[in-house]
């Protein structure tokens, strides 16, 4: 099995304070992990690393076989999927869902003077069908729910068939059921052997597919515990991770958590 992402010591400094704290992390083929941990504590650092949109200060990085520092990353970041808030925001309000997806074969946000193939347009539509979106392709972002949002994301993520995917809190501002239709979407696709490896931030164990295999708990900048989900997710580890006594609940492979006294 050959490494996706390989993190040795890195940290992340700026001023004072420091983000990521000699971080060691190895993303293998075919694994689907979850970062977790409390607000601050260097999540969407460690995947802004990952998705070579962030050089540490310290340590040493290799993504897809190649050394960050030594490639460019041009080159190395359209073979990587990317979902998150940021680039919602950078989506102009009034772009067509086809266009939030088809651009993303330019590397681009907005639909400009770039001309698209047929088999351009045939792989966003399959990727709008496979997420639900097939009967929005002309409507504009700006109009969706938040739900409908997020599945754009992810199908524009996936549009590059990327060799790795990155998930920055794809659940974040859901309904229960916005959520439960994402997680099994996310299932669905973790399950599925020709899918990349697959990488999720969130502050909620109930965001994560049972499918996943493996989790990364972060407290301050350092990491409580990393490996597969069934020895990771421990009370222990997630009470030190959250910075409370947590009381874990396993249903079926999914997970929730609740304060103990
Ligand atoms: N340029 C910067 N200078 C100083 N501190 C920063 C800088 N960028 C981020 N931070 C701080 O680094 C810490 C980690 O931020 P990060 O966004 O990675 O955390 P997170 O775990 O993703 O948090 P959240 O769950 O709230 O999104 C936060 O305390 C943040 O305020």
């Amino acid at each position: 099995m050959s490494a996706v992402v390989e993190m040795v010591d890195v940290s992340v400094v700026r001023g004072q304070k420091t983000l990521l704290d000699s971080v060691d992390w190895v993303v293998n083929e075919g694994e689907r992990w979850v970062i977790l941990g409390p607000n601050g504590a260097g999540k969407t650092t460690l995947l802004s690393i990952a998705a070579a949109r962030l050089h540490p200060t310290r340590g040493m990085v290799d993504i897809l076989d190649e050394i960050l520092g030594a490639v460019d990353v041009f080159e190395l970041r359209p073979r990587i999927g990317l979902s998150s808030t940021v680039l919602a925001t950078q989506i102009p309000e009034g772009e067509t869902v086809l266009n939030c997806v088809v651009t993303a074969a330019y590397g681009v946000t907005g639909r400009w003077i770039e001309s698209y193939d047929d088999a351009d347009e045939a792989q966003a539509r399959e990727l709008m069908a496979a997420w639900g979106l097939e009967a929005l392709a002309e409507r504009r972002f700006g109009s969706l729910s938040e739900g409908e949002r997020k599945r754009v994301l992810i199908a524009r993520a996936l549009m590059t068939d990327p060799e790795l995917l990155l998930l920055d809190e794809p659940a974040a501002g859901l309904d229960v059921g916005g959520r439960e239709d994402l997680v099994s979407r996310l299932d669905e696709l973790a399950r599925d052997e020709a899918s990349p490896a697959i990488v999720m931030v969130t502050h909620h164990l109930e965001e994560v597919p049972d499918a996943f295999t493996h989790a990364l708990l972060l407290r301050e900048g350092r990491v409580v515990a990393a490996g597969p989900v069934r020895t990771v997710m421990t009370q222990k580890n997630l009470s030190e991770t959250f910075g409370l006594p947590l009381k874990l609940v396993k249903v079926g492979d999914r997970y929730a958590a609740f304060g103990r006294s």
